[in-house]
């Protein structure tokens, strides 16, 4: 059995991107996202894990030091790396879209549109025709509009809750997120047999 070395994204994601390894019958070890360590070796299954930053994962896997990962779209969408999408897992679904403040119109001059999508956002504007100003930021977006720093957002939703608690209406939908395994074009071809097997397994489990 050929080794695999897999890029799973810390955080949200991870506990049902686990989870569903475990389903598809990987021996694996519990509470390993409980730890500190950021590379879990699984000698059983010849599985070595590294535990990447979300908005990381596509580079290791591009790179080709991890054969496979789990990348959410949004990433994927944003990043536009060299690397192959193999499955929807069909897990942490949401969206994205825009919001602003409620009952506001957009004016001729180019909005100020903050995000942490900014090749997302400008793309979506730019097939729409209409021309804006992108702000990049990293995270708390919806601050943005609250405090004048931009007409509209670009970012997640998933409950709503954030938008709700922040005085924000939804405007434009613009596309669904969910997570997909990716892999390495070389890997693909190099690990085939491997990958593929991991590819049918995890798809028996997908929801
Ligand atoms: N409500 C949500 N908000 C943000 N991301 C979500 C949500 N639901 C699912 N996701 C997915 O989870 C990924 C982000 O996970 P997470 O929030 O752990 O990372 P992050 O925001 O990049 O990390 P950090 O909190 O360190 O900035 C997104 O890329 C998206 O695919
Ligand atoms: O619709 P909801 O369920 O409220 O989820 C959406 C919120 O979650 C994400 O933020 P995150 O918690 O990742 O924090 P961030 O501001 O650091 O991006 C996203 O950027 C939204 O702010």
């Amino acid at each position: 059995m050929t080794d695999l070395t897999i890029a799973m994204p810390k955080g949200r994601i991870f506990e049902e991107a686990y989870e569903m390894l475990i389903q598809a019958g990987f021996d694996l070890p519990a509470d390993v996202e409980i730890s500190r360590k950021l590379m879990i070796e699984v000698p059983s299954e010849k599985i070595r894990f590294i535990l990447a930053k979300p908005m990381d994962v596509p580079t290791y896997v591009e790179h080709g030091v991890a054969d496979i990962g789990i990348a959410g779209k949004d990433v994927l969408l944003e990043q536009g790396r060299a690397v192959h999408e193999l499955l929807d897992l069909k897990i942490s679904k949401c969206y994205i879209a825009s919001a602003g403040l409620p009952n506001t119109k957009l004016g001729d001059i180019a909005p100020r549109i903050a995000t942490k999508y900014p090749t997302v956002a400008s793309n979506y504007y730019r097939e729409k025709g209409e021309q804006v100003e992108i702000i990049g930021l990293n995270g708390s977006i919806e601050l943005a509009p609250m405090i004048g720093l931009a007409d509209r957002i670009v970012d997640i939703v998933s409950t709503g809750q954030t938008l709700k608690e922040n005085g924000l209406v939804e405007y434009e939908y613009i596309t669904d997120v969910s997570s997909r395994l990716i892999a390495n074009p070389v890997s693909y071809r190099m690990k085939n047999e491997r990958i593929q097997d991991l590819v049918k397994r995890l798809k028996k489990c997908v929801k």
